[in-house]
Order: C-alpha cells, then sequence, then structure tokens
C-alpha cells in the first residue's frame, strides 16, 4: 500500500485514503499513565517506583490495556555518569517490563532509558505485548541541547513505527514532538496512535500542552503523552500527562504531582474524523515535500 510519494507537481492533489484501511467500528482501549517522579542516578530506585505503580495500574477498576512510562525513568538527566548508569543493552529494563507485560497480559510502552550499547548511550524506548514480546525499540532522534543531551547521547538513526494490539501507531520522545514532519511521517505510514514519553520541565508548560494538542489535531491521531513529575538539579517537571482525542479534546490531563492517569479512548474515532476532514486526501505533496 502506497501511502507516501515523492511526485512531481501534478495539477490533480495526489489521493491518498488512510480511512479506507483503518478501523472504522467503536474499539474501546484503555490506557494508564505513570506520571511518576524520578530519582536522578538511582536506577534501583526507579524500578522500584515503576514496579510499585505498575501493581496499582494493573489493579485498577477497569484493568487498562495499554501503560506508558515517561522519559529516562531509570537514571533522568544524570549525564555527567550515563555511560556507567545506563542500562546495558536494556536488558534490565526489558526484564522488568517484559515480566509484567507477559504476567498480567498488558501492553507496555516503557517510556524511555539510558541505553548502553557498546560505548554508546541513547534515549531509548523499548515497548512489550501482552506476552511480553519486544514490539517497539526507538532511539530519540531529536537530542536536546538546552539539556545537553547532545553532549552525552548518541541519536537515533530510525522512525519508531510499531503495531499494538493491531492498531499501527508511533513512538517519539519529548523534544521530538517540535518536529512535526516525524508525527506526519509517521501518520502517513499509518499511524493512528502516538505514544509521547517526556521530561518536560516548567516554563514551557504553554508549548507542551500546544504542541500535543496540534500534533493530534494536524494528523487526526490519539495522543498519549506522558510526562514526570519533580524536581531535579534545579529544573523542575510539570506533569500534565495527557490523552488526546483525534478531534484534538483532552481527554485526561495530569496535575503537577505523581499520579497515575487513566483514559479511554475511542480507535474508531481516527476513521471518523479523517472522513469528517480529509486531510490526508486533500495533502498536496509535489508541492511542499
Ligand atoms: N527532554 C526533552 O526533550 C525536553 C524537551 C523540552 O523541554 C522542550 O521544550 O522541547
Amino acid at each position: 500500500m502506497l501511502l507516501y510519494h515523492k511526485g512531481k507537481l501534478s495539477p490533480e492533489p495526489e489521493r491518498v485514503s488512510l480511512v479506507e484501511t483503518i478501523h472504522t467500528n467503536e474499539q474501546k482501549i484503555r490506557l494508564a499513565l505513570l506520571q511518576m517522579d524520578i530519582a536522578i542516578g538511582e536506577p534501583a530506585t526507579n524500578a522500584r517506583k515503576v514496579e510499585e505503580m505498575l501493581s496499582r495500574a494493573i489493579q485498577a477498576e477497569k484493568k487498562p490495556d495499554i501503560i506508558v512510562l515517561p522519559e529516562m525513568w531509570n537514571t533522568g538527566y544524570a549525564l555527567d555518569r550515563i555511560h556507567e548508569l545506563a542500562d546495558p543493552d536494556g536488558k534490565q529494563t526489558a526484564e522488568l517490563l517484559s515480566e509484567f507485560a507477559r504476567k498480567h497480559g498488558v501492553q507496555i510502552v516503557g517510556g524511555s532509558i539510558a541505553e548502553r550499547i557498546g560505548d554508546k548511550v541513547k534515549n531509548t524506548i523499548y515497548g512489550f505485548d501482552r506476552n511480553g514480546v519486544n514490539h517497539l525499540s526507538y532511539s530519540k532522534i531529536h537530542l536536546f541541547r538546552l539539556m545537553d543531551e547532545h553532549l552525552a547521547l548518541t541519536p537515533g538513526e530510525s522512525r519508531g513505527m510499531f503495531d499494538i494490539d493491531g492498531i499501527p501507531a508511533g513512538a517519539i520522545i519529548c523534544y521530538d514532538i517540535r518536529f512535526p514532519e516525524l508525527t506526519r511521517r509517521l501518520a502517513l505510514e499509518g499511524a493512528q496512535m502516538l505514544f509521547v514519553p517526556a521530561e518536560w520541565p516548567h516554563p514551557r508548560l504553554h508549548h507542551w500542552r500546544t504542541l500535543l494538542m496540534a500534533r493530534a489535531i494536524e494528523n487526526q491521531m490519539i495522543v498519549v503523552a506522558c510526562n514526570r513529575v519533580g524536581e531535579s538539579k534545579g529544573t523542575s517537571f510539570f506533569g500534565h500527562s495527557m490523552v488526546i482525542d483525534p478531534w484534538g479534546n483532552v481527554l485526561a490531563e495530569g496535575g503537577e504531582e505523581e499520579e497515575i492517569v487513566y483514559a479511554e479512548v475511542d480507535l474508531g474515532e481516527v476513521a471518523q474524523v479523517r472522513r469528517t476532514i480529509p486531510v490526508f486526501e486533500d495533502r498536496r505533496p509535489g508541492l511542499y515535500d
């Protein structure tokens, strides 16, 4: 199926239908976002916190289908010691999350972790399906200079497309949301949901909310963004984890304290919104690719 085409300018816009290929019936998905505080440079403490919050999330009255974690939850931004602290090949993280996913039959979009591969450290999301099988590995493409990521980390070189319970989805990390072309590309590849783990601090709450809503509206997709809370090295992280529907409505939003944010989304709305305003059919890729 051709969803993306680098063509020459033609008198007729290229007609691309994402609607025909996606679910049209109501399909409810329950989400739990672990909006946690992160102890800087203390992977064991953070792993215990994750285990405790996962256990609480799974006991919710309506069991979640997907649990989402924030960015760099194992180490925080302990960049001065990141080579020593990062999880070698992501093995410890994979053990913890894969085992939990399998035991409880739940999908996990495991936020991101500092992962050491040889002499490089990457900021990587791991995802696990209901059988505990790894179905997503995406390393942050755009490193955030304002927090010195570019000095300590190696950027990823590929996009985070994956399949979650049969739903085509994309994953990006924090600063990546400032690059609309990345999310658009994931949407053109079929993504109907977008997962965004983050460590996004004050004073840019306005940017966080606006950019997430914009990505949901312009790509007519469900956006699930999990941000951390707490203080680290004089920086204050505000939480406000968000679940946004493809019309841009905020279905759930966290406060500024540690909590689990629950939401239920209807995947059928993606097709409905894309039919109502056929943005993907009306694109003129020859004019601005
Ligand atoms: N961890 C990050 O990528 C932070 C991005 C951020 O704060 C921003 O304003 O962009």
